[in-house]
């Protein structure tokens, strides 16, 4: 069953065109992660969805009807990417306030023990850290028991516990049944938690896929390297960059790489591997969708 869906969607704002002829399907059970730059859209398409903004064109469903209807959006839970809290209410006083607009809400200790906020029920909300404060936002879009979840870059600001502590709200939610469709500009955190990615750019859809599948396609990494040697032929390189005096080696491979230069006796000093970054991610995808698909230097990207 489809709970959310954008078909052909196309949002103006003045001369800046913020989605171009969107196409999106959420249904029932799915986490998907909405991943692109600033300003790709994604929080446009979010707005769309739940009704806070309405398409310039095309047309836009949740649970098959109009998203502005308040039937309709009692059903959702949603965390935008910016909230704001009366500093003078306590967490408890901000739960029990959302609570009230929903007729069977969760219970405010359960939903604080989710979200790891139980001990700050009695905090006033101005006392918190802007992580804490961040969890509530989230934890709040759980209250009303929701069937879908809008959440725009949940975990921005968090330290890695409570990024952590709060993919573990989102999974259990998720492994509960419910459906889930979450922005963020981190690989790490679509993979973390969602089955299916879109990627957005620019106001398009560049891919519509499995995390596996858009792995594939970016998922090389960066491997840097202090060297004055001269590398021998490395299997799975697929672009090598000098600059500032390092050797920055992308490969689709990178302990059999490490392993290669070991065995091969390469003389080198301060290795570093990474993931290729959302540029290049983004370059990866854009590429195969415009060329083949390629790396910076022409390389396939794909072995
Ligand atoms: N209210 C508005 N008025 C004018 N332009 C807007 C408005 N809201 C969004 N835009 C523009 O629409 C484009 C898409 O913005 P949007 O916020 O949807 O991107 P985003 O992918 O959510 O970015 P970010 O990752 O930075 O949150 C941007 O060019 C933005 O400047």
């Amino acid at each position: 069953m489809i709970l959310a869906r954008a078909d052909q969607v196309t949002r103006r704002f003045g001369d800046v065109l913020a989605l171009d002829h969107v196409d999106l399907d959420v249904s029932s059970g799915e986490l998907v992660g909405l991943l692109g730059p600033n300003g790709a859209g994604k929080s446009t398409l979010l707005s769309l969805l739940v009704g806070i903004r309405r398409p310039t064109s095309g047309r836009v469903e949740l649970f098959g009807g109009d998203p502005r209807e308040p039937a309709r959006r009692q059903r959702i839970g949603v965390t935008p990417q910016e909230t704001g809290l009366p500093p003078t209410l306590r967490v408890g006083e901000v739960v029990d306030f959302v609570s009230a607009h929903y007729p069977d809400p969760v219970p405010r200790a359960e939903l604080l023990d989710r979200f790891g906020l139980a001990d700050l029920a009695k905090r006033q909300t101005g006392g918190m850290s802007g992580g804490q404060k961040r969890r509530l936002a989230v934890a709040l879009a759980f209250v009303g028991r929701p069937q879908l979840v809008f959440l725009d870059e949940p975990t921005t600001g968090l330290d890695v516990e409570a990024r952590h502590a709060l993919w573990d709200g989102i999974r259990s939610f998720h492994a509960e049944g419910g459906t889930v469709l979450l922005t963020s500009h981190y690989l790490e955190e679509i993979e973390a938690l969602a089955q299916r990615v879109v990627v957005i750019g620019q106001g398009r859809v560049l891919a519509d896929d499995t995390v596996e599948a858009i792995r594939g396609v970016v998922g090389a990494r960066r491997v840097s390297l202090d060297t004055t040697d001269v590398l021998p032929r490395l299997a799975g390189v697929v672009g090598v960059e000098r600059a500032d005096g390092r050797t920055h080696l992308l490969t689709t491979d990178a302990d059999q790489l490490v392993r290669e230069l070991v065995t091969a006796g390469v003389d080198f000093a301060n290795l570093e591997i990474r993931p290729t970054s959302l540029e290049e991610a983004f370059l990866a995808i854009t590429g195969r969708d415009e060329r083949s698909t390629t790396a910076h230097d022409g390389q396939p990207l794909a072995a």
